[in-house]
């Protein structure tokens, strides 16, 4: 990862926030209700991060994504984005950016790959010389070879993300903006992912603001990462430092051969019983914890689970800091 050199910020939001109205209840008696989707959200993004923004389902990550990408205007504050105001500005802002959705594809669903690549050339109008450079140098990373021929719809999903990822790059953006770009992909897939977004960033000092719930995907990216919930701000900092405020264990499941009382071995806490399953919360090592548990009980299987981010968020919530109201920043606003 890059030193960030404090410059303009690439993303500069201040006092961000989006209302909808929301329409409930049966059809003659119907309800308008006002929802705060994101509220006075401020952080800004030097060149050369790479930031998780992270938070449960429905925290406001979509919609912050979408104000800063020009798709949504913000009811309040204000954001600008490569120095652009970006519902204002979107046409310029587009070829300054690139933006991926894991869970949709921008590439033509019946045109092979190559013949979808090529297109998006004309919509970015990227000089023919520059597009045919810059595709040479994408598909030997990112080794779309073997498939450029094949259709977008017959692409495995790993396959898929790294033709959009493609797309998305062909015109050199500044900033790519990137929503859970390893949903659902195997094991392989996600690394091949992580490692080239990584690449990416250190060679081409392409700043990268992504939102996932893979704390795979923050751990191997995200030095910083901005937390939301409930629409507000509530952490900006290090990863490590989030990890510190909200220090989350590791589950061990154990399959018992039968239904036994709660297990007690040091270095861990049984917190759930189902049948012959129990979850144990560790605060020691997992192999001391699983010497012990094999040698005190008849063990027919065992996992070790990670937390993953709403562990960590839900923890930093349960710290109390949620509930003193106020937003942890450690890093001032730059800019
Ligand atoms: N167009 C809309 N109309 C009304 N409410 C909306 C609209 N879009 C989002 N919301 C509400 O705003 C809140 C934030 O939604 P948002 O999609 O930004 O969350 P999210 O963090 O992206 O969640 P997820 O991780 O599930 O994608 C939710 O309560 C959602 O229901």
């Amino acid at each position: 990862m890059t030193s960030v050199p404090l410059t303009t910020p690439v993303i500069d939001a201040r006092g961000l926030g989006r209302d909808f109205t929301r329409v409930s209840g049966p059809l003659l008696r119907r309800r308008r209700e006002r929802v705060n989707a994101v509220h006075d959200v401020t952080f800004s993004v030097a060149p050369g991060e790479i930031i998780g923004y992270l938070g449960p389902n429905g925290a406001g990550k979509s919609t912050t994504m979408k104000m800063l990408t020009g798709i949504l205007s913000p009811s309040h504050g204000r954001v600008r984005v490569c120095g652009l105001e970006p519902s204002r500005q979107r046409t310029l802002l587009a070829g300054r950016i690139g933006v991926v959705f894991g869970q949709r594809t921008t590439l033509w669903w019946d045109l092979p790959l190559r013949d979808s690549l090529a297109l998006t050339r004309h919509l970015y109008r990227v000089p023919a010389a520059d597009h045919a450079a810059r595709l040479a140098e994408l598909t030997e990373l990112l080794e779309l070879g073997p498939f450029l021929a094949t259709p977008v719809r017959q692409l495995s999903l790993g396959q898929r993300m790294r033709g959009d990822l493609t797309a998305a790059l062909l015109h050199a953006p500044e900033l790519l903006v990137l929503d859970e770009p390893t949903i659902g992909l195997d094991v392989v897939s996600k690394s091949a992912i992580r490692e080239f977004l990584l690449r990416l960033n250190t060679e081409q000092g392409t700043t990268i603001l992504l939102t996932t719930h893979d704390l795979g995907d923050v751990e191997r990216l995200c030095r910083r990462v901005v937390v939301i919930d409930h629409g507000s701000l509530a952490f900006d900092g290090d990863l490590a430092r989030l990890r510190a405020t909200a220090p989350t264990p590791r589950t061990l499941v154990v399959d018992l051969a039968g239904p036994a009382d709660p297990i007690e071995v040091a270095g861990a806490r049984t917190v759930r019983v189902e049948g012959p399953r129990q979850w144990l919360e560790l605060s020691a090592n997992p192999a001391e914890v699983i010497a012990a548990v094999a040698g005190a009980h008849s063990v027919a299987d065992l996992t070790l689970r990670e937390p993953d981010i709403e562990d960590v968020v839900a923890r930093l919530y349960s710290s109390g800091r949620a509930a003193a109201g106020a937003p942890r920043r450690e890093d001032p606003v730059s800019g």
